[in-house]
């Protein structure tokens, strides 16, 4: 409480939320990645307003209630707003609206018999951008950012259909206007998947919380390509500075507005006084599930524009305007089990099945754990009433329990540590909040996605077999394991009488589809050992590793033969493993939880039955200074193992031996080199020290 604060105590906490509001302004809005919720956000931002109310003389230069948003970031150019760009003050509901407009009344000076005209606009949760157009041109196109400066993303706002890079129709010379882009909500569930698939697989994204940070990531993007590719939508709502005047209320503006070109949101609607807000408020609430997009309030604009002018602005916000927000939905129910769910790259998630219940207008029946360790935080039980709540986000949350319901028999959960699929184990690894499948090659939930990356093209590139064609044949039951890839010849009768796959075709390509597939098939028999151990598509082997291993351990079967040794710990092929230079414990685990299911590697050799992976080889081997050579390796490498230097030199082409004689060629000296270093100087043969061995055999 801050009644009880002292002025030194004041100051410090004023300090501490300063930094804190900050650091988590500067996540949500230059990293699109919040850490907290919206929610907790807003508790630090009410605690920072409490103190200040109370000690005035403490408010910093730096106070949180004095800024907006976040400074631009660095990766963009910046760019100043001919006027800023500010947030709006919030309302919860009738009495704190009624005080709004009762303040406009005061500041005004106007009488009862004045009407107070507004414009309701659904406050659809994006990002608000600011687009200068020159002679109708589309010039410019900023973020807020810290609301004077933002980011430069013009390349980026040019991708958007909705955005007219002409202005149509008569218009000043000079203008800015404002919008909002956003993802509506499907856009966002499917990219949030995506961006969650390619996490799962080991790729460094970033898996947004909320259609804001998606819709705020995609734009800010240094490609704009990427922007491209995302189906941002924008909206306008309003005008920044002009060189003239453009209408006398913002009605008649936003009219303007659709004139030029511009979607506006057909849902805004002029209200004639302050009493109909309330009306429009509960209506809006009643669409609001129903809408493509999310809205989390309505923001209300008073109507004409002069009167805005005069009102001006307080601190962050106009006086002249408002958003009222909907109070978070939220429900009581009983959740009645625990089920998990095994994403299609094997992440295990948590998911509450609940009595259904309506929550805002939607019929809830699951809400999403994320993980056990929410669930442990959270303390939820099997049996325990729990409260539900759909804020910004559309996926509902369990906020918390209530513990007096709890009845006796209520079950703590216990996580799987069994793919409940497959029934392979389920693995945590280190830091990961994510437990995993490890069935990788065989568990059914996975199947698609990994035969979908085994024949991409950096992997097997097996042409024809597209995704769509993947799920064809899985459906149909053809296709279980990449092995039965190689065993699709057998059913190329039954595969030429589907629909477009040949037999009724009229179509030349597609009469000849199914033999040029297993043409495409069986041209990768073989395949660079590099290809294969990638497209086995175990977690965080990707192209890189892949090759490493390869490079590493030369062939197939070595390498084989060396994970399942790798697969106790302490052992020798551990460490050797662990200690390859790119690879490292974390990702040694990852292969050896792949070796360790047994499946998996029944899988693997059934594979490697119809697959032929051939040997990694150095670049050039015929030309290197090693090709028919006879070497020997004497003393400890400090760079790389023995083996390693042999499986390199053998690769050049050498001959590897043990013991020095006439027919050696090389001898190559490491550490504490005994016996052997001084029999090479005895008779003769050339010896290279570590170092040169590594520049004539080309590495790195
Ligand atoms: N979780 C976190 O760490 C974190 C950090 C910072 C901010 N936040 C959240 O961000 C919000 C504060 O951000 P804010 O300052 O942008 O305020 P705001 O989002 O509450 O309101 C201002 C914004 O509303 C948007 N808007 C939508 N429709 C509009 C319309 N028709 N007319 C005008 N504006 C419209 C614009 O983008 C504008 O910038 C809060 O909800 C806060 O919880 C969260
Ligand atoms: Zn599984």
């Amino acid at each position: 409480m801050s009644g009880t604060l002292s002025e030194a105590e004041a100051a410090a906490e004023l300090e501490r939320l300063a930094a804190d509001i900050a650091r988590h302004d500067d996540l949500y809005h230059r990293q699109d990645a919040p850490e907290i919720s919206d929610a907790e956000y807003d508790a630090l931002v009410r605690r920072n307003r409490e103190i200040e109310a109370q000690f005035p003389d403490l408010i910093r230069p730096d106070s949180p209630s004095r800024r907006v948003g976040a400074t631009a970031a660095e990766t963009f150019a910046k760019s100043q707003h001919g006027e800023p760009m500010l947030s709006l003050d919030n309302v919860f509901g009738p009495e704190e609206f009624a005080e709004f407009a009762a303040r406009i009344r005061r500041f005004l000076g106007l009488s009862a018999e004045e009407t107070l005209a507004f414009v309701a606009e659904p406050k659809i949760d994006g990002l608000s951008i600011n687009l200068l157009y020159e002679k109708g041109r589309f010039i410019r196109g900023a973020t807020r950012g810290d609301g004077l400066v933002g980011e430069d993303v013009t390349a980026n706002l040019r991708t958007l259909k909705d955005l007219p890079l002409r202005l149509k129709g008569p218009h000043p010379e000079r203008i800015e206007i404002r919008g909002e882009v956003f993802l509506e909500k499907a856009d966002f569930l499917a990219f949030r998947d995506a961006q969650q698939a390619l996490l799962d697989s080991g790729k460094r994204v970033v898996v947004p919380a909320n259609p804001r940070n998606a819709a705020a990531g995609s734009l800010r993007q240094k490609d704009a390509a990427i922007t491209a590719s995302r189906p941002l939508k924008l909206f306008a709502y309003a005008m920044g500075a002009a060189s003239e005047p453009v209408a006398e209320t913002h009605h008649a503006w936003l009219k303007r507005l659709e004139d030029w070109g511009f979607d506006v949101n057909p849902l805004s609607k002029k209200l004639p006084d302050e009493h109909a807000a309330e009306a429009f408020q509960a209506a809006m609430g009643e669409q609001r599930a129903g809408l493509a997009y999310d809205i989390d309030g309505v923001v209300y604009k008073l109507d004409r524009i002069d009167w805005q002018r005069r009102l001006g602005f307080v601190g962050r916000a106009p006086r002249w305007a408002v958003a009222w927000k909907f109070p978070a939905e939220q429900a009581t129910t009983k959740l009645i089990a625990i089920e998990i769910q095994v994403g299609r790259t094997g992440a295990l998630t948590p998911r509450a099945v609940m009595e259904p219940v309506n929550v805002g207008g939607v019929v809830v029946r699951h809400a999403t754990l994320h993980n056990e360790d929410e669930i442990a935080r959270k303390d939820v039980r099997i049996g325990d009433t729990v409260i539900l709540q759909r804020a910004g986000d559309v996926i509902p949350q369990i906020v918390s329990v209530v513990l007096e319901k709890r009845p006796a028999d209520a079950q703590p959960f216990v996580p799987l540590t069994e793919c409940p699929i497959c029934h392979s184990h389920a693995v945590r690894d280190g830091d990961d909040v994510v437990r995993r499948c490890t069935g990788g090659l065989i568990c059914p939930a996975q199947t698609v996605e990994r035969l979908k990356h085994f024949v991409s093209r950096r992997a097997m590139d097996i042409e024809g077999l597209g995704e769509e064609n993947i799920q064809r044949l899985y459906d149909e039951e053809l296709l279980r394991s990449p092995a039965d890839i190689f065993r699709l010849a057998a059913h190329a009768e039954r595969m030429r009488q589907w629909e477009g796959w040949g037999a009724k075709s009229k179509k030349p390509e597609e009469a000849k589809k199914v033999p040029n597939l297993l043409a495409a098939i069986e041209a990768r028999r073989r395949v660079p050992l590099e290809r294969f151990i990638f497209a086995l598509g175990i977690r965080r082997i990707g192209e890189q590793n892949a090759k490493l291993l390869a490079r590493h351990y030369v062939s197939f079967p070595h390498w084989r033969e060396k994970m399942i040794a790798a697969r106790v710990i302490g052992s020798e092929e551990r460490e050797e493993l662990g200690s390859i230079q790119g690879i490292g414990p974390a990702i040694a685990t990852e292969l050896v939880e792949f070796f360790a299911e047994p499946r998996n590697l029944a899988a693997l050799d059934d594979l490697a039955g119809q697959v032929t992976p051939e040997d990694a080889t150095g670049s050039g081997a015929a030309d290197s200074a090693f090709a028919g050579k006879t070497v020997v390796f004497t003393g400890t490498l400090t760079t790389m193992t023995r083996d390693e230097a042999e499986a390199v030199a053998e690769r050049l082409g050498a001959k590897v031996t043990k013991s020095v004689s006439k027919k050696t060629d090389f001898v190559i000296v490491g550490a504490d080199a005994g016996s052997k270093a001084a029999k090479a100087t005895e008779l003769g043969v050339a010896t290279l020290t570590e170092e040169e061995w590594r520049s004539q055999a080309g590495i790195d």
